[in-house]
């Protein structure tokens, strides 16, 4: 007579959810099909959310921002090859701005793409990920998957935050394994972003410095505002009084209306700075790498960063402070009484105060024009009027002049509701980080979008209505990229290079999917239908219709454009 003895067995599906939600990992944003559609299905009825998008470089965007603001990994789940290099292009996005993701692919057998057999889908995505992640792994056993994922996840968060990348070749999900092995295997990630506390030494040396200068300046990067160290952050700015500059994305640590915000005088304390502590911020092309006309006369350098070899990246840095901002903060805190550093006079706050007056005045004037059709600034009056009744809305903003104007005008009054194109300048993330915002937060979302910008992701509106997400998506309609004027100088049918079809009615398309559509010419038409909009907490879309002359190519990066020597 044989013995049949019942063994619980599981399977890599069940595993890798396992593994996930292990770790408190509760939401996977991603695309199905071909080998990972019941790996999607298993995730939603394990209880985890699923958000299922039309392109995978939006879903990895989501993913990243989720990251971004919660500080730990956002998960992107996507098919082989054409899938993985889409999400590639967020993964890399989200290593350049230091957002803790992991783009999970399924992929072909090793056998099948090591002898290049012609596999569907075939790629060997593990290689192809290694120049743009932080990290990249290959799951091949079963028993291995609590490991790959803790692994993925330590890599993703610890020390710079990055994009990771986790390969889950077909065959190892079809895999069965003991269950009660399989529940051993799970990894637990114990303390996965450990504190980075400061040198003594490091930090007297910064004090020193502080304690010489006439003309401090405080530069808060996304850094800044990622670690989350909010209420110490606030306390050095304020106990010392050193006016401060945010990056975009570090707008509302402090409130912009702060009275030491020096943003509306930003091109006069950059230039005559003499100390400037840098916060989470990186010297790169965002800040014109730290030298030239920009930053005017020769000025020394604190930095705070995790990373050691991002100090004297481009300029030489006196006093490097290396460790997690929340530390290194508090430390700098804690020496501050024994310092003996003057709060800065009125020879560097009162030409900073008479600055940011006559700026403000100066752009008021433009905000408060009556002009019709409306322009970048007569819109985003409007909009900044309606958010500031709305503080604890996610902001999104993408484009060349909507970025670059909506980034002064619009005023952030709390930590990580700003989201934009970032350390790249990369257009596309707008719909997928609305989603992403949306999803983790629970709150509002307004994306304002140039309208070349919103076509990158614009399917996503189909995504927004399905989840009936509150994202209110603006797009600024100037008929083309950067403006709608450019002809084709031959005279020929093809319109010029960065036109679109004229007056596109974009708010016919959100239409098409059950969400809200307005289409409004004028600030108050504008500010209606946001308040309108914003109230309603339904998917909505604003085609707001702007002068299609006043855009200014590339926006404030003219500079960057290359001049043709080609005769004309
Ligand atoms: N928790 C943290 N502690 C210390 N440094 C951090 C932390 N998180 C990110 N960083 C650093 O912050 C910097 C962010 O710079 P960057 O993305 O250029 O900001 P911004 O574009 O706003 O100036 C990166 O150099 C990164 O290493
Ligand atoms: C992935 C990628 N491809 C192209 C580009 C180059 C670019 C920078 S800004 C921009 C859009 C500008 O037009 P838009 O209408 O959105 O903005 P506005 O001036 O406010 O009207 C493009 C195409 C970038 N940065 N990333």
């Amino acid at each position: 007579m044989t013995n049949h003895v019942s063994v619980d067995v599981t399977d890599g599906f069940h595993l890798v959810i396992d593994a996930l939600k292990h770790n408190d990992i509760d939401t996977i944003f991603g695309l199905v099909g071909i080998p990972i559609t019941d790996l999607a299905r298993l995730a939603q009825a394990e209880g985890m959310r699923f958000i299922g998008f039309r392109h995978e470089q939006n879903a990895g965007n989501a993913a990243a921002i989720a990251g971004y603001m919660t500080q730990k990994p956002g998960i992107c789940l996507t098919v082989s090859a054409p899938g993985f290099l889409n999400g590639l292009t967020a993964l890399a996005n989200a290593t350049t701005n230091c957002f803790p993701m992991i783009l999970i692919s399924g992929s072909s057998e090793r056998e099948i793409v090591d002898l290049q057999q012609g596999d569907y889908e075939e790629m060997d995505q593990l290689n192809a990920a290694k120049p743009y992640a932080k990290a990249s792994y290959r799951i091949n056993k079963a028993e291995d998957i609590g490991v790959g994922v803790a692994r993925a996840i330590r890599a993703a968060v610890s020390g710079r935050p990055g994009g990771v990348y986790l390969d889950l070749p077909a065959q190892l999900l079809a895999q069965t394994i003991e269950a009660g092995h399989a529940k051993r295997s799970l990894i637990k990630v114990v303390d996965p972003v450990p504190r980075q506390l400061p040198a003594p030494d490091s930090v007297q040396r910064a004090l020193a410095l502080l304690k010489g200068a006439k003309k401090p300046l405080i530069l808060l990067g996304k850094g800044a505002a990622y670690a989350q160290a909010d209420d110490d952050i606030r306390a050095l700015v304020e106990r010392t009084g050193i006016p401060y500059l945010p990056m975009s994305m570090a707008k509302g640590l402090l409130p912009d209306t702060h009275p030491q915000s020096a943003s509306a005088a930003r091109s006069y304390v950059l230039a005559e700075a003499d100390v400037v502590v840098l916060i989470g911020a990186r010297l790169n092309w965002l800040l014109a790498h730290g030298k030239g006309k920009t930053w005017g006369k020769p000025k020394q350098f604190v930095q705070i960063d995790i990373s050691p070899t991002e100090i004297d990246s481009n300029v030489a840095i006196a006093a490097p402070l290396i460790g997690d901002i929340g530390s290194c903060v508090a430390a700098l805190l804690d020496g501050l009484d024994g310092a003996g550093i003057a709060r800065p006079d009125a020879e560097w706050l009162g030409p900073i105060a008479e600055r940011k007056e006559q700026n403000t005045a100066k752009m008021a004037a433009l905000l408060n024009r009556d002009v019709a059709p409306m322009n970048f600034h007569t819109a985003l009056r409007a909009i900044r009027d309606v958010l500031k009744q709305h503080p604890d809305i996610n902001l999104v903003n993408e484009g060349a002049n909507t970025l670059d104007y909506a980034r002064s005008i619009v005023d952030q009054y709390q930590p990580r509701k700003r989201f934009d194109s970032g350390t790249w300048g990369i257009m596309g993330i707008g719909m997928g980080y609305a989603i992403g915002a949306a999803v983790v937060s629970g709150k509002p979302v307004v994306a304002i979008e140039g309208d070349s910008a919103f076509g990158f992701s614009g399917m996503e509106l189909e995504t927004i209505c399905r989840y009936e997400l509150p994202v209110t998506t603006i797009i600024f309609n100037n008929n083309g990229v950067y403006r709608g004027t450019d002809v084709n100088p031959t005279g020929g049918k093809d319109v010029a290079p960065t036109v679109f079809v004229k007056n596109a009615r974009y708010d016919k398309m959100i239409e098409a999917f059950g969400g809200i559509g307005y289409h409004v010419t004028s600030p108050e038409e504008l500010t209606r239908a946001l308040s309108e909009a914003i109230a309603a907490g339904k998917p909505a879309l604003i085609n707001a219709v702007i002068d299609e002359t006043a855009g200014t190519e590339s926006g404030r990066l003219t500079n960057l454009n290359p001049q043709s020597n080609a005769k004309k």
